[in-house]
C-alpha cells in the first residue's frame, strides 16, 4: 500500500472528511504519529478476549479498580452551567488527550506497563510545556489513569490554565474517603475541577517485560519479536495485555464514563498514556487494527478533538509555540478564549 507524507498544518482544521480515503503519515506536531489511514472504514471491531482478569488478577492491575468503581456520583460536580456558562446543550464539547511526560523508566527505556514511575523532570517541564499549549481550551472533568506519572502531567498541566480552576482528586474508594474528602461550599466547588482516576486508563500491563531493558530484551529475543510484542494489535506480551485487550478496558471506560459527559457538553481532558490513548485515539478516528499498528504518541503532546453531533473532529495538535492559538478553534473555544481575555486583562 502506497504511503504519501502527510503533515497537518498547525491550526488547521482537520476532519475526518479531509482524510477520506487517503493513506497518509501524520505528525501530531513532533508526536510522529504514524497513521496509515483509511477514514470511513468499518468500526474498528474490538473483541472480547478471555483470560484478561487471570492476567490483572496475577499482575495486580486490579488494585486501582476500587477507586473507580463509585465515580458516578460525584462527578455531578461541576454544576451543569460548567465552562462559565458557555456551554449549550447539545452543541459541542473539547476532548483533550495527553500522553504523559516522560517517566523515569521512559528515560532508562524499561518496559513500564502498570509499573507506578512517576516522572523525569524534563518529565515534569513536558507536561507543564503541555499545560500552556492548552491553557485557553475549556476543561471541566479530568479523567486521569490511576498511574501517578499521569495524574502528575494532568496536574502540572492544569497549573498553566489561564482559568485557574483547581483539579481536585476525588476519592471514592470507600465510604469514609467520600465522606472524609467533601467539599462544603458550593462557590468552591464551581472553581474546582474533578479528577477522575480509573486503572481501565492505565498503561498496557506489559506481563513479564515489566522492568526490562527494551535493547537489552530485543537483543535477547530478536528485534522482530520485541517489536511483534510492542506494536502488534493481538499478539501479547508473556502474560501481559496485547493492543487489543488493552483496547478492550481503555474503550469501554471511554464509552460508558468519558462520552457520557461530552454529550452532555463537559469538556474533558484525559491524561493517560501510549498504549490507552492509542486504543482511545483507534476509537475516536475508526482506525482498523492495520492502521493503529502504526501510530505512535510522544510524551506530553496534548491533542484536541471537538465533539459535535455525536462526531469526534480532529482539531490538530500543537508542535514548537506554546501558544494555544495553533488549535483550530471552533466558535465556542474562540468564546471561550475571548472570554478568559476579558476576564484577565
Ligand atoms: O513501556 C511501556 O509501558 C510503553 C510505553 O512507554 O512502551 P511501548 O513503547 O513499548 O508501548
Amino acid at each position: 500500500m502506497a504511503t504519501s507524507v502527510f503533515h497537518q498544518p498547525i491550526g488547521t482544521a482537520q476532519s475526518h472528511q479531509h482524510l477520506q480515503n487517503s493513506d497518509f503519515r501524520h505528525d501530531f506536531g513532533h508526536a510522529s504519529v504514524k497513521l496509515t489511514f483509511k477514514v470511513f472504514k468499518a468500526e474498528t471491531g474490538l473483541s472480547c478476549r478471555e483470560g484478561f482478569s487471570s492476567c490483572k488478577r496475577k499482575f495486580g492491575v486490579v488494585q486501582a479498580s476500587a477507586s473507580h468503581t463509585s465515580v458516578v456520583q460525584p462527578v455531578s460536580y461541576p454544576p451543569n452551567n460548567s465552562t462559565d456558562g458557555l456551554r449549550r446543550k447539545s452543541s459541542e464539547a473539547a476532548l483533550i488527550l495527553i500522553r504523559h511526560g516522560e517517566s523515569l523508566w521512559n528515560e532508562k527505556n524499561l518496559f513500564t506497563g502498570c509499573v507506578d514511575v512517576p516522572l523525569t523532570k524534563k518529565g515534569v517541564e513536558e507536561a507543564i510545556e503541555a499545560g500552556k499549549r492548552i491553557s485557553n481550551i475549556p476543561v471541566d472533568m479530568i479523567y486521569t489513569s490511576a498511574l501517578i506519572r499521569a495524574q502528575m502531567t494532568a496536574m502540572l498541566a492544569m497549573t498553566q490554565h489561564r482559568r485557574k480552576k483547581v483539579p481536585i482528586i476525588l476519592h471514592n474508594e470507600s465510604e469514609q474517603a467520600r465522606e472524609w474528602s467533601q467539599i462544603f461550599s458550593e462557590d468552591t466547588k464551581k472553581q474546582s475541577i474533578p479528577v477522575v482516576t480509573a486503572w481501565q486508563l492505565n498503561e498496557r500491563m506489559y506481563g513479564e517485560l515489566q522492568g526490562l531493558n527494551k535493547q537489552e530484551t530485543a537483543g535477547r529475543f530478536g528485534n522482530e519479536k520485541v517489536h511483534e510484542w510492542r506494536r502488534s494489535y493481538d499478539i501479547p506480551p508473556p502474560n501481559g495485555e496485547s493492543l487489543e485487550m488493552c483496547a478492550e478496558r481503555a474503550v469501554a471506560y471511554f464509552k460508558d464514563h468519558i462520552e457520557p459527559q461530552l454529550l452532555s457538553g463537559k469538556n474533558v481532558m484525559i491524561a493517560a498514556h501510549g498504549n490507552s490513548l492509542r486504543s482511545i485515539i483507534m476509537y475516536l478516528d475508526k482506525l482498523t487494527s492495520q492502521e493503529v499498528i502504526n501510530l505512535e504518541l510522544s510524551t506530553g503532546i496534548p491533542m484536541l478533538y471537538i465533539f459535535k453531533g455525536g462526531k469526534f473532529i480532529r482539531r490538530g495538535s500543537p508542535a514548537g509555540p506554546t501558544e494555544a492559538g495553533v488549535y483550530a478553534y471552533t466558535r465556542s473555544l474562540a468564546l471561550y478564549r475571548q472570554k478568559l481575555d476579558d476576564m484577565l486583562h
